[in-house]
């Protein structure tokens, strides 16, 4: 498609710098954008919060402004679609650039079934007075036609260098094959996931996500999806099209922003399946334990044939990675820094969830550990990885297991994010999840409930066994048997607990003992 082909209306955008509040904005449709922005901006300390992607929740917001506005095109008689990054201001002195797709018409989105809730808490609020009195606004991706109208706008430019308005910059590879997804009145949903971020689902064929938290630079899940899609890997959903923006702060280095992919229609996320199994050591008469009282592989093992396949997944993904981007080892002073950062990570932990400062000593030993042994002359291969792997990160459909969300920790910066990494960093956060899987069965029992001996003794081996399955698959698929280095395997689970520790505290507290109850093993463990 040529760029004169685009609509008209795609002219009418504005962009602004960080440090205003109210941006220069061009009369659009009659309407006047500042006003509009002006009314929405101080809605948003409040509304933030209250959103789950939102990862500033425990710190008191001082300043919200928009770093750039665009107007998205559509038709007078809809409502109107803007696209906002906005500058999240903290007491603490720190700034956060957030996406918002920001919708404003005469009507609330509306949902029903698991989406009415979140379509709810997608309303920002009413416009009272001037030239918007009265209208209602909210964040559009939960409203199926405006969700619609950016799916038409990613793909309406199919240039090899991407179209762009104002800011944004749309690649559509494949946009001519997706038009029917984008039809008016085509099926278009909210995930109804737990996420960081906000992805739309279109039709059966498609998922958009949003990316919330933005930093300038190629964000990893855009940049290894393609490599992997390059690479033939048959793990990973095919990247479709994706739009990047220029931020105000960070001329010519664009943020990814969103990115579509094939929808994996029927597959069952990772982490409800093992979930589904462990639960039935509970529910299940067959399954509560044999007589003598101890778990038979009948009880505990059913799922490990699914965690087998799902280790030579992830090899197979990691020798793809390391097939087509860098590879490097690690040598003596570069292992004793990644000990030292372990060790860094493990301090501020500490001081930022108390529960963490028993552990402190015999973690440290861990990661001392590591150090060591680099000075005894290991080398260490380091390449590409997921970064962040764990059960609800993977799929499993008819074809097999693929792995999703190659977006690494989203609290770490994208910079560290895309360094080369050992692989087994994302064999122990695998492992990490198994025992949150086990260990997640035990939060549903109330203090004192007797079944609690019973019940920790068959999830922690199911935890055990699965964690063994994992790791055979992967060093079945031809890469690295990770269980043949115990001392790099054990700094990396204790690392991704300690992340997991400090993660939990900040947003599910409920959820805390999981990941202290690793620490309490691991730091035992340490000091035998
Ligand atoms: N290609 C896909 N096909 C089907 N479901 C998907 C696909 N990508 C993501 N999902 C679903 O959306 C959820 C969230 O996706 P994810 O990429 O992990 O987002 P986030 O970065 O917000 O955590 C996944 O757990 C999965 O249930
Ligand atoms: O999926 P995200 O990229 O948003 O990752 C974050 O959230 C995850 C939880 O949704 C969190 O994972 C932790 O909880 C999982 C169970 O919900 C468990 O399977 C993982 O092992 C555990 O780390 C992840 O750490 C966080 O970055």
């Amino acid at each position: 498609m040529s760029d004169t082909s685009r609509p008209r209306t795609l002219a009418a955008t504005t962009t602004a710098t960080a440090s205003s509040t109210t941006p220069s904005t061009t009369a659009v449709r009659g309407t006047d954008l500042d006003a509009l922005i002006r009314t929405v901006l101080p809605l948003l300390h409040d509304w933030l919060p209250r959103q789950r992607w939102f990862a500033g929740k425990h710190r008191p917001i001082t300043a919200v402004s928009p770093a750039t506005v665009t107007l998205l095109p559509g038709s007078a008689d809809e409502p109107l679609l803007l696209h906002l990054l906005l500058k999240v201001e903290y007491s603490s002195d720190q700034a956060d650039l957030y996406q918002l797709l920001l919708g404003a018409g005469p009507n609330a989105p509306t949902a029903t079934g698991a989406g009415a809730e979140r379509a709810r808490a997608a309303v920002i609020g009413r416009i009272g007075g001037g030239p918007h009195d009265g209208l209602l606004t909210y964040d559009a991706s939960h409203h199926p036609a405006l969700a619609l109208r950016l799916l038409r706008t990613i793909i309406g430019g199919g240039l090899p260098q991407g179209s762009r308005i104002g800011p944004l910059v749309f690649h559509a590879p494949h946009g001519p094959d997706l038009t029917d997804l984008a039809a008016p009145g085509s099926p278009a949903r909210v995930g109804t996931a737990e996420q960081s971020n906000t992805s739309i689902v279109y039709g059966d064929s498609a998922i958009l996500k949003l990316f919330r938290r933005i930093t300038p630079g190629l964000n990893p899940d855009l940049e290894l999806s393609l490599a992997l899609s390059r690479a033939g890997s048959g793990r990973v959903p095919t990247p479709l099209a994706w739009f990047e923006g220029d931020l105000p702060d960070a001329p010519g280095d664009p943020a990814t922003l969103g990115l579509l992919q094939r929808y994996l229609l029927g597959g069952k996320d990772g982490w409800e399946f093992a979930l589904a199994h462990v639960s039935r050591l509970r529910t299940d008469p067959e399954w509560m334990g044999s007589r003598d009282g101890h778990p038979s592989d009948h009880i505990t093992g059913n799922f490990s044939a699914e965690s087998f396949l799902l280790g030579r997944a992830t090899a197979e993904v990691h020798l793809a990675l390391a097939r087509t981007l860098p590879v490097t080892v690690l040598d003596r002073p570069q292992i004793e820094a990644m000990a030292q950062a372990m060790t860094r990570r493990l301090e501020a932990a500490a001081l930022a969830v108390p529960a963490l400062a028993p552990y402190r000593e015999p973690l440290r030993r861990i990661f001392q550990d590591l150090a060591r042994s680099a000075r005894d002359g290991r080398l260490l291969r380091a390449q590409r990885i997921h970064g962040d792997l764990h059960l609800g990160q993977s799929m499993r459909t008819a074809r097999g297991w693929a792995l999703l969300d190659f977006e690494g920790e989203p609290a770490k910066p994208l910079e560290e994010r895309r360094r080369v990494q050992p692989a087994v960093r994302d064999v122990a956060a695998m492992l990490r999840s198994f025992d949150y899987a086990a260990a997640h069965l035990l939060t549903e029992l109330a203090p004192g409930d007797p079944e609690l001996p019973r019940l920790s003794g068959l999830a922690s081996t199911w935890a055990l066994r699965n964690r063994a399955a994992f790791c055979a698959g992967y060093a079945a698929a031809g890469a690295e048997d990770p269980t043949a280095d115990p001392v790099l395997l054990h700094a990396m689970e204790t690392d991704k607990a300690v992340y997991e520790v400090v993660y939990e505290a900040g947003n599910r507290p409920e959820w805390l003992a999981i990941p202290l109850s690793a620490v309490v093993r691991l730091a035992q463990a340490a000091g035998r």
